[in-house]
């Protein structure tokens, strides 16, 4: 059966993925972008601000986006790059992929425009497949350079969860690690606590991280967790309220209710020869847990140890 795509009435063009224990998922065609994935019970997991601006040119704050070529600010290029200011297209030929179930998955790609070309003078293609399953989203991102010098890049897959309260959560996986601080001139630091938690600003990009990471929101007695393959850092970010407040897509207290953490390639970015493709992978899932003074073991959520 071939996949539904929805105007809306934002005018945006929308692709929404079903599968039969009843969690779904909404992708929007511009950006690529992912803006709903809710659960069995219908439990939305995906934030979106309650200021977020549906019109172009502008990626909707939350969901998921895809940040391609350039991660933040790291380049010449507007923050996180252009693709996900830009309308994609269905992908009629994810070849070197298993064709995928109409029902709960989609292939996307972007190819820059003649104008893009002009912000931007390299020929790529890049890649998304999207699948839903029980408990799941995968998210595989690929780019082939269709150019005939190499491609570099840097790829962030930016992840808003929601979560009940951002003071009460912690995110295991990232401790010891080095990371860069984005709110002291991208210093490098060596975190020293035991789990990140939050009470403030926190602008991070955690450097070489395992390919599993956990969030565990003990008040909705849920751990989100996301597991990655070739994308070696991890972004952690929460505005907190000043900078919430200075946001114009951003509710004041929005900060409270999101995490964003995202599966990243920027300490060495990828360089590809004419004709060689990159494929990354992210898993993210959430487990229910019934935390109460110390019954979950963090170290099972991340090591999978019984
Ligand atoms: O406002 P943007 O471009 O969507 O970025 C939001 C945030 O995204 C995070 O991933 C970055 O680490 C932050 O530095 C940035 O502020």
């Amino acid at each position: 059966m071939p996949l539904n795509i929805f105007q809306d009435l934002d005018g945006l063009p929308r692709i929404i993925l079903t599968e039969p224990t009843g969690s779904s998922a909404e992708v929007l065609l511009y950006g690529g972008q992912i803006v709903s994935w809710k659960n069995e019970q219908k439990q939305e997991l995906l934030f979106k601000s309650s200021k977020a601006n549906w019109k172009q040119p502008k990626a909707i704050r939350g969901g998921i986006s895809v940040c391609f070529p350039q991660f933040g600010n790291m380049g010449s290029l507007d923050q996180q790059g252009f693709t996900r200011n830009r309308l994609w297209s269905l992908d009629r030929d994810p070849s070197s992929l298993p064709p995928p179930d109409n029902h709960s998955s989609v292939d996307l790609i972007f190819k820059s425009t003649r104008e893009d070309l002009k912000i931007w003078p390299r020929s790529f293609e890049l890649r998304l497949r999207i699948t839903l399953s029980a408990g799941k989203l995968v998210l595989i991102p690929r780019v082939r350079n269709t150019d005939n010098k190499p491609l570099s890049f840097t790829l962030a897959l930016c992840n808003y969860l929601i979560v009940s309260d951002i003071s009460e959560v912690r995110i295991e996986g990232l401790e010891t690690l080095d990371y860069l601080d984005n709110l002291v001139k991208r210093s490098r630091f060596t975190e020293q606590a035991d789990a990140i938690t939050f009470d403030g600003e926190v602008d991070r990009v955690y450097l070489r991280t395992p390919s599993k990471i956990a969030i565990i929101d003990h008040e909705k007695k849920r751990t989100y967790e996301l597991k990655k393959n070739g994308m070696a850092d991890a972004v952690v970010w929460n505005p907190w309220e000043r900078k919430a407040k200075a946001m114009s897509d951003m509710g004041g207290e929005d900060y409270q209710s999101m995490i964003s953490l995202s599966s990243a390639v920027i300490e060495n970015p990828v360089t590809l020869k004419p004709g060689e493709e990159w494929k990354g992978r992210q898993e993210l899932s959430t487990v229910s847990s019934s935390y109460c003074s110390g019954q979950l073991d963090p170290r099972k959520v991340i090591y999978g140890f019984q």
